[in-house]
């Protein structure tokens, strides 16, 4: 049986976004105590797969994934998960609370990123308290040992534990998307689907003016559509950079073969990350001069000249 890693323990929004992947439906679920432990699980072959978060559409890139998966030994992102996010304050189970005695709320880091206004505003002397997810901060109630007041969580884990509802729709921005990735050791790609992404990551070089010129130029004059480009920080010296880059399309079409056989050209140390089914599945638009079909017509235009 096929077993997937995912930032646990249950209840959080990962296990969520687990649930969604059709492929995972019959597989054992492990959880770990971080997006790293459960990266590194797929990477020693503890487990076939991971899944963890990648992209907030409130507070963009997840930075502990991005960093992990473009630098660490090789994975491949195999398919992708969205989740609709929302969260709630809950308390302890033992003693009624009101929110102005509230001190201390722990939660994980994007989740308290995603309610501080609100927290600003209806808890603003509470702490907040790191926790490792969502669903740890949660748990962490029913323990007599814990010495924070309150947790914010997934709706569905509040109701499922029972602890008491201090407030609920906190968050800043309704209608918040959290994008799941699902990550396997490199091996063969998923099929084209028409309806594809693939994602990359280019180290920047340095003594290159207009390097990232020269990368937009490769999938602009091949029709080839980015939906996130990001740079981060390699952590080897202040002001070195990679670029991770999302695009619209999958390895196998020639048009992003041929852009990224350009890339490794000109930038040997790109890493591939894989192709896989985007969650919206509407079909990639692909421009009339950059289908396979018009590749290969006009390589055999050229091949024609050679041949007489
Ligand atoms: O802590 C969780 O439940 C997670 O899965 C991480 C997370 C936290 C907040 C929004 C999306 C994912």
């Amino acid at each position: 049986m096929k077993s997937y890693a995912y930032l646990g323990p249950e209840g959080t929004f990962t296990e969520a976004a687990l649930q969604r992947v059709p492929e995972a439906r019959e597989a054992e679920k492990v959880a770990a105590g971080s997006v790293i432990a459960a990266l590194n699980q797929v990477r020693s072959g503890d487990v076939e797969a991971a899944v963890v978060p990648i992209e907030n559409s409130v507070e963009g890139g997840v930075s502990a994934t991005l960093d992990e998966i473009a630098n660490g030994e090789e994975l491949y992102i195999v398919g992708e998960v969205l989740v609709p996010i929302s969260f709630m304050l809950v308390g302890r189970p033992d003693r009624p609370q009101q929110l102005d005695q509230l001190r201390s709320v722990a939660t994980h880091t994007h989740a308290w990123a995603q309610v501080r206004g609100w927290a600003q505003t209806h808890i603003p002397d509470a702490e907040f308290a790191q926790a490792s997810s969502t669903a740890a901060g949660a748990r962490g109630l029913l323990d007599d040992a814990t010495t924070y007041d309150a947790a914010v969580c997934a709706p569905h884990l509040a109701r499922s534990l029972d602890l008491p509802i201090l407030a609920e729709g906190i968050e800043d921005t309704t209608g918040a998307v959290t994008r799941f990735v699902v990550v396997a050791r490199p091996g063969r790609l998923p099929e084209r689907t028409g309806a594809d992404k693939s994602s990359l990551v280019v180290p920047l070089p340095e003594d290159h003016p207009g390097a990232l010129v020269q990368i937009m130029n490769q999938f602009a004059t091949r029709g080839v559509n980015l939906t996130r480009i990001e740079s981060r920080p390699t952590g080897e010296y202040l002001g070195k950079y990679f670029f991770s880059i999302d695009l619209e399309g999958h390895l196998g079409e020639e048009r992003v073969g041929a852009a990224l056989a350009a890339l490794y050209r000109m930038f040997p140390g790109v890493r591939f990350m894989g192709s896989y089914p985007r969650a919206e599945h509407s079909p990639t638009s692909i421009p009339a001069y950059t289908t396979d079909d018009a590749y290969q017509r006009g390589r055999a235009w050229v091949q024609n000249i050679l041949d007489r």
